[in-house]
């Protein structure tokens, strides 16, 4: 099929080359030049575990092609994915402007049946708006042409996302045309095992379940968050509460794991943006409140066992930190805790050190000019002249540490664990002192 994908960022990136796999014609839009003129020479603008081969491969075979022309893009796909940005507003509602130009700039140029889908995170009710601006540009220009408003949230991981695209637990298609149901349902065909898994369902109830499906892992990890406190205060090891809970299949072992606070462009947004528009509606969503909070309590929880630890003037410390990404795979910087941690230890008179494997040009960029903020080659160089090392991402290479190394680096044997990597009887072996979250220190 002709595809265009408008927006070219993590998502619309992921869904453009995944869909030319399959053998379909894309054509990738971004307002970005840069982007589009780095993906033209072969570049890629983020860390995506497998995403270059994919694009490489399909850009070779001309399957898959990047453009700023709105012209050529309108032109190109009977199937319009749009794939912009939805930033929260200050109110934290969802910031619709992107998605409704995209859905203008459509209706402005298209001379033939179009399918304009929506891949962004959107509010109930946004394929209304999208619906009204295609008719508004089509009366504008004195035309009449048919055309359908399709909702398909995406579910990808960071980290794991062209994996996430190409097998996908279920593909959501909201839709009330049968024509796009049909042409939706066939795109999707060869990604599904299993038939049961395209779930079609009205509009409203598609966008909704995007929102849903975020809130409901947020509060899972804000739930855990909130356990590991109460496991500190009476003793209990959070980890093996969460073996014990997870074992039950009505539970199920994933998105409990307790750490630092959750971050990312899309949790933190997505709670937000639920809590608003649930308000609007008139009702008021206390238990998403309570998870919003929770997580930027948590978010704090690493700072806060620094401070017990050091006194509340950091000056003349200095703090190693692994881990500046806000989860394992990917050098996204948005929402992570990373920067609240860093920020919190630097106002304090303290300096930092950091190392991740992939996020620190990404985070020069989030953070540029950050005073107290180094970086580091290595991990074990970043330990040099530290009082404490600090973990807030679980990178692989993290894991199995060289312990001699952190012991004998450090100014003082000290672990602050964010992600609870180490097991606290071993530290003790080690003669490290280890404050992790909701487990017993050593
Ligand atoms: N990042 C994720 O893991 C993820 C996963 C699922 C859903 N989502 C949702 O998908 C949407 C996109 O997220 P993202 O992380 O890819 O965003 P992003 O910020 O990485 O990319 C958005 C891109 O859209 C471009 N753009 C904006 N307006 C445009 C226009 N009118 N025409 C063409 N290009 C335009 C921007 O230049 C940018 O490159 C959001 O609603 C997000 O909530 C994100
Ligand atoms: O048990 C857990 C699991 C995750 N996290 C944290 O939660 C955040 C989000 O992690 P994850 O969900 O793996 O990453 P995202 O790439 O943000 O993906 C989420 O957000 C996407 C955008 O909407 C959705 O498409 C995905 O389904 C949804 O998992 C990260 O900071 C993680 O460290 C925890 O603290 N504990």
């Amino acid at each position: 099929m002709k595809i265009t994908v408008v927006g070219t960022g993590y998502v619309g990136l992921v869904t453009g080359a995944c869909l030319a796999e399959m053998g379909n014609h894309v054509l990738c839009l971004d307002l970005d030049a840069r982007k589009i003129e780095m993906l033209n020479a072969g570049g890629i603008p983020i860390h995506e575990p497998g995403l270059e081969e994919v694009v490489q491969r399909n850009a070779a075979a001309k399957r898959l092609e990047f453009t700023t022309d709105v012209d050529r893009a309108v032109a190109h796909g009977t199937l319009q994915f749009i794939a912009v940005g939805t930033p929260p507003d200050e109110d934290g509602s969802a910031d619709l402007q992107y998605v409704v130009a995209a859905a203008r700039a459509i209706g402005e140029r298209m001379t033939d049946y179009k399918v304009v889908i929506d891949k962004s995170t959107v509010p109930v009710g946004t394929s209304d708006k999208v619906r009204a601006a295609i008719d508004a540009a089509l009366a504008a220009r004195g035309v009449t042409l048919e055309f359908a408003v399709v909702s398909n949230p995406e579910f990808l991981k960071e980290g794991a996302a062209v994996a996430d695209f190409m097998r996908p637990d279920r593909v959501v298609i909201g839709a009330d045309d049968e024509r796009a149901i049909l042409l939706m349902r066939s795109l999707y065909a060869p990604y599904v095992r299993n038939r049961d898994r395209v779930l079609v369902m009205d509009l409203k109830s598609a966008e909704f379940t995007k929102y849903a499906a975020n809130s409901m892992l947020a509060t899972r990890i804000s739930f855990m968050n909130e356990l590991s406190r109460v496991a500190e205060a009476v003793g209990a090891d959070i980890e093996l509460v969460r073996q014990g809970i997870g074992s039950d299949p009505r539970i199920g072992t994933q998105f409990l794991y307790a750490g630092c606070g959750y971050g990312g462009s899309c949790f933190p947004k997505d709670v937000k943006a639920l809590i608003r528009s649930a308000s609007e509606a008139g009702q008021e969503l206390e238990l998403l409140s309570a998870v919003e909070s929770v997580n930027e309590r948590q978010k704090q929880v690493l700072g806060d066992k620094i401070i017990a630890r050091f006194g509340a003037d950091l000056s003349g410390r200095r703090f190693a930190l692994w881990g500046l990404a806000f989860k394992p795979g990917t050098d996204d910087m948005r929402e992570a805790p990373s920067r609240v941690l860093i920020e919190r230890l630097t106002a304090a008179g303290a300096e930092v050190t950091a190392y991740d494997p992939v996020a620190m040009a990404e985070a020069r960029r989030a953070m540029p000019g950050q005073a107290g903020l180094r970086y580091a080659d290595s991990a074990v160089a970043a330990l040099e002249g530290a009082d404490a090392l600090v973990i807030v991402t679980e990178w692989k290479e993290f894991r199995s540490p060289d312990f001699d190394a952190i012991r004998s680096t450090l100014r003082t044997p000290l672990v602050f664990d964010g992600r609870n990597l180490f097991e606290p009887a071993l530290m003790k072996q080690l003669g490290i002192e280890y404050h992790a979250i909701g487990r017993p220190s050593a």
